[in-house]
């Protein structure tokens, strides 16, 4: 027996415009395309397109209700309910009817400019060796233990939110650690669930442009909302403005850092290299425990994200080996990920695409002392335009060659873009040179690596396409290394 309108909006306040509140709702969408007869469906105002336009045909397709922020026309035997809110309605109602899966989880959501899907990958690693099954949701896709399942957006609907919460309780999951973008909060896609653990690793002016936030007040505002709806926190001392992020909070509050005083902190760390393969040491402290961990992607800031991930983990009462384990062994896809190459120098394939990350990998990798610090990437079309100047201006400061390319141009020219590129550039006096196709800019990088260089391709990441002009290529960058190094007669 399902829930009713009038239970599945129990708590909220709404209006009936027309008819009965007390049909039962067998389905929540929010896209007339996905209607089925007997469901609740909520018309959204999205940023291109009005749901309320599509209210007439999802009650002919069979839609029960229409839950609207005003009023539309609908069959007299359709109900329709009007809320002040229609995101925010949509996640409580969401929340109801897949039964509150989150009340039934060990609920983690990770909020931050960076370090968010790193942290979620090497929280999920240490709770699976510590023996749990754990469901993760994020930018690169959603897993429940093993399985994989596309993702849209970081942080998904929130009906698809609690309809995968739901799978991942009846599925085994104990745990969920997820990715809670300011998107996401603002657009309020986790209302409605109940998260055990706020987890807060940075925060940098990104997402500031006409279709994200419009201020980095109201960025930061969002991230904060975080720290009112889940029970503790645990956040980055080492973050100049992590006070200010928790101002409201009603969680307790636990703090990781290197550089300040925390709960749990980073000491001796220590920049590994082996050959090609880079990573990173340190000792975990927390009270009298001096815990020596190696993890398995490089960089200082990866020992922010591991202290983030070790901090859940000590939470939940995991050992020192569990968390060993899971940092030492820990893989992302597109995240300072090693490409296989002749063992004389290192490829990696990262998701650097702003201020932030550029000077956190930059700085990082400088600090390996390679022969040379090759860049390559481009700037994405139709996307915070200020990302374009940081990118090109970090790189001439600490890149030895950069390689402009070309990385999602969408609608916007290649030459534009590469203008931005290039003014940064100049500021910083780098040396570059401009390869518009990027599998040319990719050849020329291998013709050009020498023995101890290490070379980063910025920007692409997980992702597998080329987007221009609204169609998205094929481009999966470690197969395009791959197939380059082979025209270069080398096998793996
Ligand atoms: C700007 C933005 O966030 N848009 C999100 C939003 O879509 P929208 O508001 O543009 O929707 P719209 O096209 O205007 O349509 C309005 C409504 O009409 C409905 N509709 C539309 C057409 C139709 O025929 N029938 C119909 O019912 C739509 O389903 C929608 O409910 O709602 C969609 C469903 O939830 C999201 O997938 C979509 O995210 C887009 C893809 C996006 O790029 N979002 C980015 C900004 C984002 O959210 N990013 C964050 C952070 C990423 C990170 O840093 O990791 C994220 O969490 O992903
Ligand atoms: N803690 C960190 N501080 C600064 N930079 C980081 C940190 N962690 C990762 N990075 C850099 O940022 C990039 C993106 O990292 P990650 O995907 O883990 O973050 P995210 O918060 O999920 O980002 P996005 O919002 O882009 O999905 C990495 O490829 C790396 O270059
Ligand atoms: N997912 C993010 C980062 C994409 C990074 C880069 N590949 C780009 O296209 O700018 C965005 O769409 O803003
Ligand atoms: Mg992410």
């Amino acid at each position: 027996m399902g829930l009713t309108l009038k239970e599945l909006l129990a708590g909220q306040p709404f209006e009936i415009l027309q008819g009965s509140p007390d049909i039962e709702i067998g389905d929540i969408v929010c896209d007339s395309r996905k209607v089925v007869p007997g469901c609740l469906f909520c018309c959204l105002v999205g940023r291109t397109l009005d749901g309320h336009d599509y209210g007439p045909a999802a009650a002919k397709a069979g839609a029960a209700a229409l839950l609207v922020e005003q009023p539309v026309e609908a069959p007299a035997d359709t109900t329709v309910v009007k809320v002040k809110d229609g995101r925010a309605a949509m996640a409580c109602a969401a929340a109801a009817f897949y039964g509150h899966p989150s009340r039934e989880l060990h609920m983690i959501g990770i909020t931050g400019t960076k370090g968010k899907t790193t942290c979620s990958y090497m929280t999920k690693n240490i709770l699976e060796a510590a023996g749990y099954k754990v469901g993760l949701i994020g930018t690169i896709q959603t897993m429940i233990g093993d399985e994989v399942v596309p993702s849209r957006n970081t942080t998904p609907e929130s009906h698809e939110l609690q309809q995968l919460l739901r799978r991942m309780k009846d599925e085994g999951c104990t745990h969920v650690v997820m990715e809670v973008s300011s998107q996401g909060l603002m657009m309020h896609r986790v209302d409605g669930t109940e998260f055990e653990l706020g987890v807060f690793t940075n925060i940098s002016e990104d997402h500031i442009s006409p279709t994200e936030h419009r201020t980095f007040a109201e960025y930061m505002g969002w991230k904060s909302v975080l720290f009112r709806m889940c029970q503790h926190g645990l956040v980055n001392a080492d973050d100049p403005k992590w006070e200010e992020v928790l101002q409201g909070h009603t969680c307790d509050i636990a703090t990781f850092g290197i550089e300040h005083s925390a709960d749990i902190m980073a000491e001796n760390v220590h920049l590994r290299r082996e050959g090609r393969h880079l990573g990173v040491d340190f000792t975990l402290c927390r009270g009298d425990n001096r815990w020596t961990m190696t993890v398995g992607l490089p960089g200082k800031f990866n020992v922010e994200n591991a202290l983030a991930a070790a901090g859940i983990a000590l939470y939940f009462g995991i050992g020192e080996g569990a968390i060993r384990k899971g940092l030492r062994d820990v893989h992302v896809r597109g995240r300072v990920e090693p490409v296989p190459t002749p063992s004389d120098y290192t490829i990696l394939i990262d998701y650097a695409h702003n201020y932030m990350s550029m000077e956190s990998l930059l700085s990082t990798l400088r600090e390996y002392n390679p022969g040379r610090l090759i860049c390559l990437f481009g700037g994405g079309g139709n996307r915070a335009r200020a990302r374009r100047f940081d990118m090109g201006e970090i790189s001439g400061r600490y890149a030895d060659l950069t390689i402009l390319t070309e990385d999602n141009p969408r609608f916007e020219e290649l030459e534009d873009i590469m203008e931005d590129l290039k003014v940064g550039l100049e500021r910083s006096q780098g040396r570059y040179v401009i390869i518009p196709d990027r599998k040319d800019a990719i050849a020329y990088l291998i013709d050009h690596a020498q023995p101890g260089d290490i070379a980063v391709l910025i920007g692409k990441g997980h992702e597998t396409y080329q987007d221009i002009k609204g169609v998205k290529y094929p481009f999966d960058e470690r197969e395009v290394v791959r197939e380059a190094l082979k025209e270069r007669g080398w096998q793996e």
